[in-house]
Parts: structure tokens; sequence; C-alpha cells
């Protein structure tokens, strides 16, 4: 295409197009799910959504409906790029996406004056417009008598109480989109007044409702009176955190054990099956030494994103960011940055994606800078196994497991190192910065239901696994490829690995790596390891499978390691992973987000100086200390 004029050609798909609209954590997307059969993530913080997403509605008739999940939004005035993309749909604005043919605003009952406000403002756009008063059950429960007919006389518009957590909950709501007489002509666009006018218009309509009385102290309330207290709250956060992290390796070690047992099992009666040769080979030091090095990690990823979904279901997380938002302005971050970093401990890409929640460019632009810094589950694999390899197994100051320790430690290096570059940032970024005082919704706690946290199990082992079976299988096989062949030449003397395209790559490259104390199988396996963090683990294993002709096939990697490595060594290659930009893919989003390759490459610029500068330190200080 020629870049010369500017051509928006906007694509529009056919069939009718529900928007639904509302403010952030009003169940949007719980909606969403229930109407279209989608899984999209729902979590109990503001700013979950930042992308618009499409389902389909089929309706009793058979017909089908388009429907939108979009970002929530505060109102019509967009401040954020999340908003943004929201209003620009209710305007006819966005790209390849006509504008909606009904709007559903959904409101939280339990919030009218908040929601409501956003619902006159959508009235006046002159769409076609329902309202689904969601959150009915939580409404119940704390005695808000809200009345869906009253609501809907005052503002002329249908209302219909739905749950967005409660099978079913959205059956009025469908019954509702059933409705011929929905699909009709936009209605006149309201005449009200503006801003102001909507307070004055939402107080008179609570107060008709008999809905403005002061509410009385919600179980939400009193949580929060510990959770946020200044001594108790960070108290209580830093020991969740640590609980974390010892469950991490403590509950893992037997379903770990299981899948090992497993690998070598399979690794022997195939090994045993197969003659000696290079399909032997293959198999068994390519896929099975490679992937099963991998897979075994499955039960510490699905613990660790356990207490992950507790954390966002619950409602804790805002509370957090909350609690942090003092200590992250000390370093000129914004409490509205810890959602969005803290996903990254997920993994980058959606962390990176939630700074679109952030007003301010130039703090989205920094945490976005800082996201890959955080510890994402894709580290998890190379951080155990060096962990399992090289830090004993036991208890130390107070009966806490060493190994758990030195994972926080991990952890905690990626935090820090974020916190410092955000502080060199502020002093000696451009300008000088107001300091705003965090305005955070805190939503009501509620207890995760068993199956919202399944459902997100379950996607979190399929995400792992396709990686698995997808990206790694794939760097896998071309690095056992590369490994085994060309084969060695007579009366060779080395091990056959070495005269391989890969020995001789990786010996090349070990001269940029030595200084930080990596050997030459270490420096071939960052390589593909620049396409998913954890194929380094398979690489690694791989490496080593065919460079140990001799040995059983199936054992365990970490012995090897342990035997071959100093101490020094495998602590420079844990400080390189903290810091290393090693995933295309983030660096791909970054790029998208920003609109540009300045980022990226600053980014990736900035962290790799930073991951050859510690592991540098790392090794020189261990070996100094003779380990
Ligand atoms: N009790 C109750 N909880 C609900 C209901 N609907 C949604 N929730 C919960 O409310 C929280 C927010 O739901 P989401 O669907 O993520 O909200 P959203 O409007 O899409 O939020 P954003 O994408 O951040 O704008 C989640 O914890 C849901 O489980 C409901 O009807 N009753
Ligand atoms: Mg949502």
């Amino acid at each position: 295409m020629s870049g010369c004029h500017e051509t928006v050609v906007h694509f529009h798909p056919g069939g009718q197009l529900v928007a639904l609209v509302g403010n952030p954590n009003c169940g949007k997307t719980a909606l969403f799910n229930l109407l279209t059969g989608s899984r999209q993530k729902v979590a109990n913080y503001a700013g979950v959504t930042v992308e618009r997403k499409e389902g389909v509605f089929r309706t009793a008739a058979g017909k089908t409906l388009r429907v939108l999940d979009l970002p929530g939004a505060y109102s019509l005035h967009p401040r954020s790029p999340d908003e943004r993309v929201t209003v620009d749909v209710l305007y006819g604005r966005a790209k390849g996406e006509r504008r909606p043919d009904v709007v559903v605003c959904v409101v939280d009952a339990t919030n009218l004056r908040r929601n409501l406000r956003l619902v006159l403002a959508v009235q006046r756009l002159g769409l076609p417009c329902i309202v689904a008063l969601n959150m009915a059950d939580m409404a119940a429960r704390r005695g808000i008598p809200v009345d869906a007919e009253a609501l809907s006389r005052e503002l002329g518009v249908p209302v219909v109480p739905t749950v967005g957590i409660k099978t079913d909950g959205d059956r009025a709501l469908r019954a509702l989109l059933e409705d011929k007489t929905l699909w009709r002509a936009p209605q006149p666009a309201h005449d009200k007044l503006h801003l102001d006018g909507d307070h004055h218009t939402v107080q008179a309509i609570l107060e008709r409702l008999d809905l403005d009385k002061a509410m009385p102290e919600t179980a939400s309330d009193r949580i929060d009176r510990v959770v946020l207290h200044p001594v108790a709250g960070p108290a209580i956060l830093a020991l969740l955190l640590f609980l974390v992290f010892q469950a991490v390796f403590a509950w893992a070690e037997a379903p770990m054990g299981w899948i090992e047992a497993a690998t070598a099992a399979v690794g022997q009666t195939v090994g045993g099956a197969l003659p000696e040769g290079v399909l032997r080979s293959f198999v068994v030091d390519g896929l099975i030494a490679g992937l099963g090095g991998v897979v075994v990690f499955l039960p510490q990823i699905l613990i660790l994103f356990f207490f992950i979904l507790l954390l966002e279901e619950s409602g804790y997380l805002p509370r957090a960011a909350f609690l942090l938002d003092r200590l992250m302005g000390g370093v000129g971050l914004s409490g509205r940055s810890f959602i969005p970093l803290l996903s990254s401990f997920a993994c980058a890409i959606p962390g990176i994606m939630a700074t679109r929640t952030i007003a301010d460019p130039r703090d989205r632009i920094v945490t976005i800078l800082l996201a890959p810094m955080m510890t994402c589950s894709a580290r998890l694999p190379v951080y155990a196994l060096l962990i399992a390899a090289f830090i004993p197994s036991r208890q130390v100051a107070g009966g806490l497991e060493l190994q758990g320790v030195v994972l926080f430690a991990l952890y905690m290096a990626g935090i820090f190192g974020a916190f410092a570059v955000a502080w060199v940032l502020k002093r000696f970024g451009s300008g000088k910065r107001q300091v705003r005082t965090l305005m955070m919704e805190l939503p009501a706690y509620h207890w995760p239901t068993v199956r919202s946290v399944a459902l997100g199990l379950w996607q979190r082992a399929t995400i792992f696994l396709r990686r698995v079976g997808g990206v790694i299988l794939v760097l896998t096989v071309v690095l056992w490829a590369l490994s085994s062949f060309p084969a060695p030449p007579e009366g060779a003397t080395q091990p056959a690995i070495e005269y391989s395209l890969a020995g001789r790559i990786g010996q090349a490259l070990a001269v940029v790596f030595e200084p930080i104390g990596f050997n030459w199988q270490i420096s071939i396996a960052l390589v593909p390891a620049m396409g998913a963090r954890e194929v380094a683990v398979a690489a690694l294993a791989t490496v080593y499978a065919v460079g140990d002709a001799g040995d059983e096939a199936g054992s365990a990697l970490a012995p090897l390691l342990a035997q071959d490595w100093s101490m020094a060594t495998a602590l420079a290659l844990m400080a390189w992973f903290v810091f290393a930009p090693q995933c295309l893919s983030t660096l791909a989003t970054i790029k998208r987000e920003t609109g540009g390759w300045k980022w990226p490459l600053v980014t990736a610029g900035y962290l790799f100086a930073l991951a050859y500068v510690a592991a540098f330190a790392t090794y020189h200080v261990a070996l100094a200390f003779g380990l």
C-alpha cells in the first residue's frame, strides 16, 4: 500500500451490532461471556478489558447479533487510550466497525450515582439504548431496593436486572434483545442538560426512587479497615506475597516428581525401542528431553496463577495499588502503573496492553519500559531449573525454605531494578511533574467462585501447553538439528556436538559471554530463547542430552548442570534472566502499542545492557567469594 494519501477504508462487517457500555468493573465482560459463550477475562478491578472484543449472540428466533465488549469508561470524554476505544465505537469512529445498532448500558446496581451519569450521556447520542441493571444480587444482599420498572420510567428506556456471575443471570437481557420493537430507528436524542446537569438529574432520580440515603457500612469497609491500615496493610501484603513464593516450591514438589518420573519412563521405553541412531537421538534428546524439561514446570506455573487469580477476583489488587502508591510515587511512578506491572508477572504482553488505562502519556511509556522487568511466568522454568540444580533444599532462619527465598529474591531483583530505572528516569527525565493523588476505585470484595478459578487455571494450562507444543517444540527441534549436524570428522577427539553447527555458533558467541561466566552451551541456548524464555531450558536439555551420548536416556538436567557449571555461572545466568528482554513478542507488542520502532529498540537496548552488567557483577562477586 502506498503511504501517500491517507485513505482509510472502513470495512463494516454485516449483522446488527450490540455494544456493551458502562463504567469500569460493572460486569460488562461477565455479561458478554454469558451472552456469547466467550471466555474473556473477568476480574474484580477497573480496567480489565482494554480492547474491543467481539462475540455472537443467537436469538431464540435464530437471528445472530454481533456483540461488542468494550473497555469501561467513566464518561464520553476519554482520558485514557482504553476509554478512547469505547468512545470511538459509540461515535462510529472506530476503524473497521460500524456504529452500534443498540447500546446495552451496563450499570452496577450498587453504585447508581456514578453509573447513571454515563447512561444519560449515552442516551444523548440518540442510539437505541437499554439498561442492564447488573450486580442485582449484590444490591439485594446489601438491602438496596432498586426497582427496575421505576428506573425504566425515569430514564425512558427498558431496564432489566442481570447477574453477570450466575448461569442464566442474563435471561432478562436475552429476552429484551429478542424484542423486535427494540430494533427500530434511533430514538430522538434527548435534550437533557450536560455535565453538572447530569449530576442533578441523577440526584433527582435517586431521590424519587428513594435511593439517596447514606449506605450502611459494608463488609468490604470493615475488611478495608485492616487491609488498608498504615501498618497492618503493608505487613499483610508482604506476608501474602511471601506465602505465594513458598507455596510455588512447597506444593509443586510432588507433581513435579511425577512428571519427571513419567518423562524419564517414556524416554527409556522409547529409547529402548528405537535403534541407536539419528531417529533415536531426535526423539529422546530432542523431543523428550527438551519438551519434558519444560513441561515439568506446569505445576509451579499453575500454583502461581492460582494465587494471581485469587488476588484478581477477590478485589485485593486495587488495595495493593493503593498501599504501594506512596512507595511508587517516590520513584516517580503512580499507583496507576501498579496493575499493568502486576499483570506483567503473568506475561509482559497483557501488562503492556493494560497500560492503556494510564491517561498520562509519559507515565504510560515509563510503565511500558519497566513491564519486561517484572518476572513473567516464562522465566519461572529457567529460575526453577537453576535453583533446583544449585540451591540446596534446606531450611534457613525460621523454617523458610532456601529455594523459595532465592526465587523471591529473583522476583524482588526485577522489581528493584524497575524502581531504580524509574527513579533514574524521574531524576534525569525532562521537566518537573506534579504529584497527583491516586484516584482509584476500591471494588467490593467478593469470594472467587470455584468455577472461575478452575476456568482460569485451565486457560493458563492450555496456553502453556500450546507454547510447549508450538514455539518451544519448533525451536527445540531446530536446535537439536543444529547440535547434531554436521557429524564429527573421522578420528575426532572432542565430543561430537562440538563439531556441530550449534557447537561452533556457541563457541563463537561464548567470546561475548565469557566475561560474564557463560560457557558455549549457555551461549547457544540463549539464541532460540529470544523466541520464548522457556526455550533456554529445553535448549540446555537438548544440548546436554546430545552432548552426553553415553548417558542414560531421559536423565534429569539439573544434576548435569550442577556437575558442569560453577555456582558463579549459575548465579550470573539468573541475574541475566532478571533483565534480559528475551522475548520477541514483548518487543512486538511494544512496537504496536507505541506505534513505532523507537520504544521497542530503547527497551531492548537498555535491558540487554542491564542484563550484561548484572550478570558480570554477579559472576565476579561470586568468584571473589570463592563460589
Ligand atoms: N456479585 C456479582 N458480581 C459480578 C456480577 N457481574 C460481574 N461480577 C464480578 O464483578 C467483577 C467485574 O466484572 P467484569 O465483567 O470484569 O467487569 P467489566 O465491566 O468488564 O470491567 P472492565 O473490563 O474493567 O471495564 C468481577 O469480579 C465479576 O466476577 C454480578 O452480577 N454480581
Ligand atoms: Mg471487561
